[in-house]
Order: structure tokens, then C-alpha cells, then sequence
């Protein structure tokens, strides 16, 4: 079968690589593809290559007014939760990769798309190795209670903390003990400086640095008497390490019904 996919976000970094990565899948058709700015224009065209004959639409509703399977997000924080919605409203699959959204956007996404009986695939960072740390945090917090993230991110970027860190956070703070580390709430000073709790329980503290010249790179900071132990991704300029995640995440989020979270619930 053919899954036919819509690009929301198609002349952005990460769009402009997925679309001819798409059109070259010999079990998927790009059958649509969404900006406002270049509402009109040939997709294949606004990704910097040769016309391929799917027209971009100026919002999803238009897109979605022909037929097509898969919807991949890749916009911005302010409009993925409502294209999410949108999209398994009418029956579609979604591949969620914008950042921004947290663990309450994605039960209420969750439940749309079970009462849709549609999938799901949301993943902060497609990339393989992000995964593999985050995989390889997940492991270390069984052991080593403290742990603090620190996400490193461009001057620029819309969100804080970034999606890679937030899904980490979220993820650490159900498994990990309680740390030892002094409750914020009973440091002086400047506790804000001790960064933001993120997931549930006491969270995890995340500290979100932006500055020129980082990409997104992210720590996961573990720490026990005398020794420390640090786990880190740094991504490059291109956006090729989220293509075949999300390729996969394409051909896999069918088999869903309801939200998943992590490209690692497909590398098993
Ligand atoms: N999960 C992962 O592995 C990765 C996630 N990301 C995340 O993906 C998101 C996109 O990143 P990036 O490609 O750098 O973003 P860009 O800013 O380069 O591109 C954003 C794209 O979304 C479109 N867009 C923006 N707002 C809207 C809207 N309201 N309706 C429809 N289309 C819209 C833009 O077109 P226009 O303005 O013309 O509408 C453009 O095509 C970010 O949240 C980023 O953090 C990035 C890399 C990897
Ligand atoms: O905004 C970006 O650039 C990126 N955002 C993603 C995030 O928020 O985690 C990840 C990606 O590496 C780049």
C-alpha cells in the first residue's frame, strides 16, 4: 500500500529535507505539503529542488481536503497542538516532530486519537543517537538518583526547554528515586537560578541555555559522591539526522491507535 503523507511545515529546515526524502520512498506519495508563505507554489520547488507537482497549501484544513493517510508536523510550537487535533479529527495519522508540547498536550492529543481510532507517533528528536541518549539516560537514572538536564539551544529558538530536553525530563522524573539535592524551595539567593522542575513529582530540574552558535545539544547530568557521569547530544547544521526517524515513524504509526512518545518505542 501506498501511505499517502501531507509535510506540514514544508519549506522550513526540516521540511525542506523531508520533502524530496518523501517523494523518493517507493511505498509513499507526497500528496500534499503546507505553508502560509508559499501558499501556491510547487513544494518541490520551495524545498530547492525540481517541481514535483504538489502544490502548497496555505493551511492544513486546505490540505487535508484531499485524500491522504499521514500528516508530519515540523512548524512551530503555537500551531502544532491545533494541527494535531485537526488532523486525527478527520481520520488522519499523525508524525508530531515541532517541539513545545509537553506531557498534558499529549494526553489530550492521546485521547483525540483514540476516539478517532487513529496514531500518534510524537518524538522530540528523531535523530538515532538522541534517542540512544536518551535510552542510555533512562538507564542511568535506575542507578543514580540526582540528575539535573541541560539544554543548549540557539538564540533564537522559540521554545524553552526544547523539546529533546523536555521529553527527557519527563521521562526521567517517572523513573529516577528522589534526589538528594536541597529542595529549591529552601535555597536563597537567586533559587531561580537552580532552573525549572519539569515532569512529575519534584521533577527534574532543567536548566535551558540559549546563545549563537549552539545547534541543540543536551546534557544529561548525573552525579553521586566523588563521581559524576555525563550523557550528551549535540546536533549538527543539517537536518538529515531527523529524516529516516521520521521516515519510520511514517511507515510504523499506523500500527498505533493513540498516542506514542520517543522514536525508541520503534527501535526494538
Ligand atoms: N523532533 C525532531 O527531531 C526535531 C524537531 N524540530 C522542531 O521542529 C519544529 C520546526 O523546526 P524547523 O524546521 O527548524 O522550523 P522552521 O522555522 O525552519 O520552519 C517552520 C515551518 O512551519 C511553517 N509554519 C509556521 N507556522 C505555521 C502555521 N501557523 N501554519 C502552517 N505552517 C506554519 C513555516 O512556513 P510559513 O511560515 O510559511 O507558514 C515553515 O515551513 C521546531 O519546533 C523544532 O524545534 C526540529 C528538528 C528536529
Ligand atoms: O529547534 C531546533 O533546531 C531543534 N529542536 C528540537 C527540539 O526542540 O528538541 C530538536 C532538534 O535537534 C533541533
Amino acid at each position: 500500500m501506498t501511505i499517502k503523507v501531507i509535510m506540514a511545515g514544508a519549506t522550513g529546515w526540516v521540511g525542506k529535507a523531508l520533502i524530496p526524502a518523501i517523494a523518493a520512498q517507493t511505498d509513499m506519495a507526497l500528496v500534499g505539503a503546507v505553508s502560509r508563505n508559499a501558499a501556491g507554489q510547487d513544494s518541490g520547488v520551495t524545498a530547492g529542488g525540481q517541481k514535483n507537482g504538489v502544490v502548497v497549501s496555505g493551511t492544513l484544513a486546505d490540505a487535508l481536503s484531499s485524500a491522504s493517510d499521514v500528516v508530519v508536523d515540523y512548524t512551530k510550537p503555537n500551531i502544532v497542538k491545533a494541527h494535531a487535533l485537526e488532523a486525527v479529527s478527520k481520520g488522519r495519522h499523525m508524525v508530531i516532530g515541532t517541539s513545545g508540547l509537553g506531557a498534558a498536550d499529549y494526553a489530550e492529543i492521546d485521547k483525540a486519537a483514540r476516539a478517532n481510532g487513529v496514531g500518534v507517533l510524537a518524538a522530540a528528536n528523531f535523530s538515532i543517537t538522541a534517542t540512544l541518549m536518551k535510552r542510555f539516560a533512562l538507564m542511568a537514572a535506575k542507578y543514580v538518583p540526582d540528575v539535573e538536564v541541560i539544554d543548549y539551544a540557539s538564540a533564537g529558538k522559540a521554545d524553552a526547554p526544547s523539546g529533546t530536553a523536555r521529553e527527557l525530563a519527563e521521562m526521567l522524573a517517572e523513573i529516577r528515586q528522589p534526589a538528594t539535592a536541597r529542595p529549591v524551595s529552601d535555597v536563597s539567593g537567586v533559587p531561580e537560578t537552580r532552573g525549572a522542575a519539569v515532569g512529575t513529582g519534584t521533577g527534574v530540574q532543567v536548566h535551558a541555555v540559549r546563545l549563537p552558535s549552539y545547534i541543540l545539544s543536551c546534557e544529561a547530568l548525573f552525579g553521586l559522591p566523588d563521581e559524576r557521569l555525563t550523557i550528551r547530544h549535540d546536533a549538527g547544521s543539517s537536518a538529515a539526522p531527523y529524516v529516516a526517524g521520521t521516515l519510520l515513524a511514517i511507515r510504523r504509526v499506523s500500527e498505533f491507535k493513540g498516542l506514542v512518545r520517543g522514536l525508541d518505542a520503534l527501535m526494538d
